[in-house]
Formats: structure tokens, C-alpha cells, sequence
């Protein structure tokens, strides 16, 4: 008989973490150190890191751990989620479908899955590849950077959320003790478009090679996000796709506080978001790692959108194509010629 996963009957629920990487090994990492029964899945150069050295987990506001992982902790072998009551996906969007087919064998029918990435569709890839599974979206609102091998810091606010999905209720006890707490939600559409917004500052980061907050006080960089950010909401309206408040504004006014000259945007940033000095953006952290990033799954997102709807995306087609020449050339681009090339691709476009 096959057993279903029932995870209010499990006082312990176990955890498995597949794609131990920054947000992998800090949210897995939370977990551990808050007494969760947690397994990290990942590659062998981090396992050999976190085999000689404790797992360091830090926040923006203090919070630090040291857990010294036992082998059977980490994790190359994907057949450990045989016996998952919860497994969380946090390998990039390039890698998913791959996860999905790697985890596929071993996953009991009905474990819930939550996909912990950026990105639109994630979820849909894993459900494709797990047909069983209880797959929910999920979003991380928040910024993990490995500062050295083994510790990860985060270093902004906001709190998980997922798709409501059966199952899920039962393990938020176990969230809320590891100090995460996870929401939650109906409305995961918005949620992920809302922190896809979010994310268009990605590719910006990353091409301009400062931490975001550097980054974020230059108004040319900003004027830019706000360029993509605008294209994206024309889009979502279009689409009828509502944006939900993941910060102290509204998805709506966010472009027009991006363009406010550094004076005006000062005042207003401190109560829009807490951002630490060091804190960079996931795409920034691939271009540096000399590996793929995920922007095909980001501002690509929005060129798709754009172009269901018989419409034309030229700033986030820009930045897409911008980031894959950067992958191979690592031409980074100061805010003022950023700039300047989004909006001659605006022009070129809107003359086509
Ligand atoms: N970092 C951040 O601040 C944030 C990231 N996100 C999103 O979260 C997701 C994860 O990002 P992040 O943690 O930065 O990514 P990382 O690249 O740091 O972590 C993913 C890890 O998974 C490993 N991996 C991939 N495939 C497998 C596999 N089949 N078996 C075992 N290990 C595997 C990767 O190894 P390898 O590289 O060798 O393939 C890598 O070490 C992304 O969608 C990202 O956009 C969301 C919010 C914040
Ligand atoms: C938290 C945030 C928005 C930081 O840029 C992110 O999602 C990322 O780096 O991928």
C-alpha cells in the first residue's frame, strides 16, 4: 500500500533541502539550528567546506549560529527525500527540471514540495517532473550571500511565503521555532510577479558591480530599474495580473520613488526596505562565479510576457541581452551609460 504523507502526525517533520547553496544552506541552515531534523542536498566541495567547519549563519539584525553538520546532514545522494515529510527546491531556475527528474524516483506520492526560487514557473517545471508530488510556489524575499565558504549571511528583510497547499499548515509550528516564519498564501501569482519586480534590479546589480546599496543610491541605476519595473507593470495590467505590497509601498509606486533625485529617495528608502552594506544580488553573485545567470527566468520572463500579448518588452529584452554578453565579455556598466543604452533601446523600439 502506499503511504501518503500526513505531516500534522510527524512531532518532528523531516526536512530535505535539495540544492545546498545560499538560500538552501541558510534556510536549511535556520531550520537545523532551531532543532528541526533537516538534510542538506548538495555538491561535494560545499559538503567537504561544511564537513571541516561549522555551517555560520548571520542576519542583518545580529542573529548568528554555528552548527557543526554530521555527515548524514549533507548530502550528495537525492534518494535521502525517500522519507521527507517537506522537501525544499532552491537550486537555480536552469537547474529545476533537472532537480524535479533527479528527485522523482524517491519522493513518496503527496510530499509537499515548495519551489524556494525566483522566477515565474519554477513550481509548474517540478510539478511536470513530479506528477505525485504536492507542489507549492514559494518566495524569498530576502538576500542571502555566502560571505566565505560556509557562512551565509542575510541581509535584508521580508519573510517566506508559499502556495497553500494540502499539508503545508501543519509545518508553519516549525518555521515560526527556526525564526522564518513562512505565510501562507492564495494568491501566489501576484506574490511571485510582485518579487519578480523586485528582482529586475537583479541584472542592474549584477552589471553595475557594487553591493545593492551602493547600487541603490545612484539615481541612474535606479532610473533604470524604474524603466524596467515600469514596462513590467504596463504588462501585468494588461495581462490583469494584480501586484501585492512586499515592501512599504505599493508594487505601483515603487518606479516613481526609484526615479526621485538621491535626496527624496534617501528619505523614503530607509522606511522602504532594511539593507545591509554587504549585500548583493543572487545574479551578481553567478556573473562573479563565472556561472549562467538566472535572467532568461526574470527580465526573459517579462519578454515572454510581452510577448502573449502581441506586445514588445525592449527595456527587459536589453537588460537580458546586456547580462548574456556580460556572462561572456564581464563588461560592467556604470548608472549613466546604463542608462543611455536602455533608453536608445526604448527609442529603437518604439520606432520599429
Ligand atoms: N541568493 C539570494 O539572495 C536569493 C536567491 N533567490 C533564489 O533562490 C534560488 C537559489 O538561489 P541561490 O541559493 O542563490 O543559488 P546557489 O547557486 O547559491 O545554490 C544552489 C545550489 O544547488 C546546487 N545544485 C544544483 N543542482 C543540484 C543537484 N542536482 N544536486 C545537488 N546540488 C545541486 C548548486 O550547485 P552548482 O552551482 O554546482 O550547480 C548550488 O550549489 C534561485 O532561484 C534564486 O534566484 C531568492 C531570493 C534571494
Ligand atoms: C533578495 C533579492 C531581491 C536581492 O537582490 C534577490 O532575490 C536576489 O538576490 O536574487
Amino acid at each position: 500500500m502506499t503511504r501518503t504523507v500526513t505531516p500534522d502526525a510527524v512531532p518532528n517533520p523531516r526536512i530535505v533541502v535539495f540544492g545546498a547553496g545560499s538560500v538552501g544552506c541558510y534556510v536549511g541552515g535556520r531550520l537545523l539550528a532551531s532543532g528541526a531534523n533537516v538534510t542538506l542536498v548538495g555538491r561535494r566541495r560545499l559538503r567537504d567546506i561544511l564537513m571541516a567547519h561549522p555551517l555560520v549563519l548571520t542576519d542583518y539584525q545580529g542573529y548568528r549560529s554555528e552548527t557543526h553538520l554530521t555527515p548524514d546532514q549533507f548530502t550528495e545522494d537525492a534518494s535521502v527525500v525517500a522519507d521527507a515529510d517537506l522537501v525544499l527546491v532552491t537550486v537555480k531556475s536552469a537547474a529545476t527540471a533537472n532537480a524535479g527528474e533527479s528527485l522523482a524516483p524517491h519522493l513518496r506520492p503527496g510530499t509537499p514540495v515548495i519551489s524556494l526560487q525566483n522566477g515565474i514557473s519554477n513550481a509548474a517545471v517540478l510539478e511536470s517532473r513530479l506528477p505525485g508530488a504536492s507542489v507549492s510556489a514559494g518566495m524569498v524575499p530576502f538576500n542571502v550571500v555566502q560571505k566565505q565558504p560556509g557562512h551565509f549571511h542575510h541581509g535584508t528583510e521580508g519573510h517566506l511565503m508559499a502556495a497553500r497547499t494540502d499539508g503545508l499548515d501543519a509545518l508553519l509550528p516549525t518555521f515560526a521555532r527556526s525564526g522564518l516564519a513562512l505565510e501562507l498564501r492564495d494568491d501566489m501569482l501576484s506574490v511571485l510577479w510582485s518579487k519578480l519586480l523586485l528582482n529586475l534590479n537583479n541584472p542592474i546589480n549584477a552589471l553595475s558591480n557594487v553591493p545593492l546599496l551602493e547600487e541603490l543610491s545612484d539615481r541612474d541605476y535606479r532610473r533604470c530599474l524604474a524603466l524596467a519595473q515600469r514596462e513590467t507593470l504596463e504588462l501585468l495590467a494588461q495581462a490583469g495580473i494584480q501586484t501585492v505590497k512586499l515592501t512599504a509601498l505599493p508594487m505601483s509606486l515603487v518606479p516613481r520613488v526609484m526615479a526621485l533625485p538621491n535626496w527624496a529617495f534617501n528619505r523614503l528608502a530607509s522606511r522602504m526596505l532594511a539593507i545591509d552594506p554587504v549585500a548583493r544580488s543572487s545574479m551578481w553573485e553567478d556573473l562573479e562565479a563565472g556561472r549562467p545567470t538566472e535572467v532568461d527566468y526574470i527580465n526573459g520572463e517579462v519578454v515572454r510576457l510581452a510577448q502573449s500579448l502581441g506586445r514588445t518588452a525592449p527595456i527587459n529584452r536589453c537588460l537580458t541581452e546586456l547580462v548574456h554578453q556580460c556572462e561572456v565579455t564581464r563588461r560592467r556598466w556604470p548608472g549613466d551609460e546604463l542608462l543611455a543604452e536602455l533608453r536608445s533601446a526604448r527609442r529603437l523600439a518604439a520606432r520599429a
